[in-house]
């Protein structure tokens, strides 16, 4: 599904009652089949932005649009995962990933096929019955892909879905997403704090600046999509993220003393 978000800007109101201006005037759209990567320092507006693309806060001014009309006028069908994937602790694994199925009133047999069709998808064959408290952290977050995906989403929203796993356990999360993201080719937008991960998955890349959050550049990562790691593709991956470093360089800094 193709977006378009058309000069969206978000304030808030801080605890002293003074109006901060988290987004302003952002400007870009997600094409179909598009991996759209969202950097930036802490709090340069990256989750306010990808909460108001999926409707769960509503932009002070501007619009966000799904083939061209509203979120009324369309209702998209939205997967979104995020960092801390919240599974119901009282339900079994495939009771998590077919829960949006059942709310959309499927039956027995098309919840079992899909249920089993996705978690096998993010390698959970065999653990249908288990709990999530039985789980590793990132079987956690393959499951919340599952339950994300298993709604057959017009479009994928992600928020820092691995910030929260091991290095090591991350770099294979990125590598999974990647092959099933190349079986289901949903346009994404996808939120991250780390550069790298920016340029292994993404088609595009939009640094935000903070203070107000502003879109500072958007930089498409021509590189083949898999296989990115490579040793023939290292020097020009390297490249990319400096690129993306330097441009965010200042305004992290001050990120970090201001706390
Ligand atoms: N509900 C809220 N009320 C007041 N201010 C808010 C609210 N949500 C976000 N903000 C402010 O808006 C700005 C952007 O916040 P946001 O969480 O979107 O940034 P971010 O880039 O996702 O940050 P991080 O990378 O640290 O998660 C920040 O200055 C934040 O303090």
């Amino acid at each position: 599904m193709r977006v378009v978000v058309d000069g969206v800007t978000k304030t808030f109101r801080d605890k002293k009652g003074r109006d901060v201006t988290a987004l302003s005037q952002i400007d870009f759209a997600i094409d179909r089949e598009e991996f759209v990567v969202l950097v930036g320092p802490s709090g340069c507006g990256k989750s306010t932005l990808l909460n108001i693309v999926g409707g769960l806060l509503s932009p002070t001014d501007g619009s966000v649009y799904f083939e061209g009309l509203s979120a009324e006028q369309n209702d998209p069908r939205l997967g979104i995962v995020f960092q801390e994937i919240a599974l119901f602790p009282w339900r079994t694994v495939f009771e998590n990933v077919v829960y949006g199925l059942e709310e959309m009133g499927l039956g027995k047999s098309e919840l079992k096929e899909k249920g089993q069709y996705y978690l096998d998808m993010v390698g959970l064959t065999g653990f249908e019955q288990a709990y999530p408290k039985q789980l590793s952290g990132g079987m956690r977050q393959r499951a919340g892909i599952a339950r994300a995906l298993a709604i057959e989403p017009d479009l994928l929203l992600m928020d820092e879905p691995f910030s929260a796993l091991d290095a090591q356990t991350r770099t294979l999360m990125q590598e999974e997403l990647l092959t099933i993201w190349n079986r289901t080719r949903l346009s994404t937008l996808y939120v991250t704090h780390n550069i790298q991960e920016a340029v292994y998955l993404a088609d595009r890349v939009i640094v935000l600046s903070r203070h107000p959050g502003r879109i500072k550049e958007i930089i498409r990562i021509d590189m083949p999509k898999t296989g990115r790691d490579d040793e023939q593709y290292r020097i020009q991956f390297d490249d990319y993220v400096k690129q993306i470093w330097n441009l965010i360089r200042h305004d992290a800094q001050d990120a970090l003393k201001e706390g």
